[in-house]
C-alpha cells in the first residue's frame, strides 16, 4: 500500500512503516509509524500477513512475491488466551481505523493473493490496483474458516460493492479473481502484472492534483458514519470476537483450516 501526502512537502526520511509486530503488540507488522504526522511524503505500509515475513526486519513486497497479504495471522487467533485475543482485535480495529480514517492518500498496488484481512486493508484505501494474474484472489472468504466476517469488514465491502454483492460474496466466502473484481467494482484498475506500481502511482498522482484540503474533507464526509459505527462500539466488538474466538468449534474450525493450508504447501 503505497500513501502519500503530498510530494511536494519533502519526504524527511524515506519513511518506511512495516516491521513485523512484536509479541502482543500490533497485529500486522503494519503502522508503526504514525501515519498522521505530517509530513510523510512517501510512505510504503506493508500490509497483515504474508509467509515469509516473520523476520524482525521490515519485509518488503519482493520479499513475498505472489501475496499482497494473507490476512490476518492466524496463529494470533488459536490456542492463545483471551487477553491475548483482546488485545490482538483492538489492535486489529487500531490499523483499520487509522488506515480508514487517514488524511494521506492511500492507493494500494495489490501484487498477490489478497483475502480477507488483506481485502480489509486495500478497501480502506482510497483506490485499487490489482495484478491481472488469475491466482490473485481478493474478497472477504472468513465463512470459508468457519468464522465470521465482522460487522466493520461488512460495512466497507457494502460500501464498494453494494449490499447484494456482499451479501452473496460474503455467505460464499468468495474470492474474486482481477476481471470479476473489476467488474463488480472492488478494484478499481486490473492491470498488468508489471504495470501495477506505475499505475498505482499514476492514480496517486491524479489524487494529489486535487486541492487537499478539500480532499480530505470530503473523504472523511464519505467515511465517517462507518467508522464512527465500529467507534462507538469498540469494546463491545472486542468482546463479541473474545467470545466468538474462545469456542471450541472455532477453534477447531481455524486449526482444521491451518492443517489444510500446510498440507497443501507439502
Ligand atoms: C455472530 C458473530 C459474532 C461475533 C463475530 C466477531 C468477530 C468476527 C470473528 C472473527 C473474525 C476474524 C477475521 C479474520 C480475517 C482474516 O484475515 S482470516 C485469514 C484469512 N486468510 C486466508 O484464508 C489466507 C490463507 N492463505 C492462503 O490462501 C495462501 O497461504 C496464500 C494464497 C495467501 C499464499 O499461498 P502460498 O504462497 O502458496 O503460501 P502457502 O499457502 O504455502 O503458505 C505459507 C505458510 O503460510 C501459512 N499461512 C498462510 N496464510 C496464513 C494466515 N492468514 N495466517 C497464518 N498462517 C498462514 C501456511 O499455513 C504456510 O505455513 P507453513 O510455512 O507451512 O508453516
Amino acid at each position: 500500500v503505497w500513501a502519500a501526502k503530498a510530494w511536494r512537502e519533502g519526504d524527511p526520511g524515506g519513511t518506511r512503516a512495516g516491521r513485523r509486530p512484536r509479541a502482543g503488540s500490533v497485529p500486522t507488522g503494519f503502522l508503526d509509524v504514525d501515519v498522521t504526522s505530517a509530513p510523510l511524503a512517501l510512505e510504503c505500509l506493508y500490509t497483515p500477513w504474508a509467509p515469509g515475513t516473520d523476520s524482525d526486519g521490515a519485509p518488503t513486497p519482493q520479499d513475498c512475491p505472489r501475496v499482497f497479504s494473507a490476512g490476518l495471522d492466524l496463529t494470533e487467533m488459536c490456542g492463545r488466551n483471551p487477553a491475548h485475543y483482546a488485545e490482538y482485535w483492538k489492535a486489529v480495529q487500531e490499523l483499520w481505523l487509522r488506515t480508514y480514517l487517514s488524511s494521506l492518500v492511500l492507493v494500494a498496488a495489490i501484487n498477490g493473493a489478497c483475502p480477507a484481512g488483506g481485502c480489509i486493508i486495500a478497501l480502506a484505501c482510497d483506490c485499487r490496483v490489482l495484478a491481472d494474474n488469475p491466482k490473485y484472489h481478493i474478497g472477504l472468504n472468513e465463512t470459508l474458516l468457519g468464522i465470521t466476517a465482522p460487522f466493520w469488514f461488512k460495512d466497507a465491502y457494502v460500501n464498494t460493492i453494494g449490499h447484494r454483492a456482499s451479501e452473496q460474496a460474503l455467505q460464499l466466502g468468495y474470492l474474486f479473481p482481477p476481471s470479476e473484481a473489476l467488474q463488480v467494482g472492488l478494484v478499481d484498475q486490473v492491470v498488468p502484472e508489471d504495470q501495477v506500481l506505475s499505475t498505482a502511482l499514476s492514480e496517486m498522482a491524479r489524487w494529489l492534483a486535487v486541492p487537499d484540503h478539500a480532499r480530505q474533507l470530503t473523504k472523511n464526509m464519505m467515511r465517517k458514519a462507518t467508522a464512527d459505527r465500529l467507534l462507538r462500539q469498540r469494546d463491545a466488538d472486542i468482546q463479541n470476537f473474545v467470545s466468538f474466538i474462545c469456542r471450541d468449534s472455532i477453534q477447531k474450525s481455524l486449526q482444521v483450516y491451518l492443517e489444510k493450508l500446510r498440507q497443501r504447501k507439502g
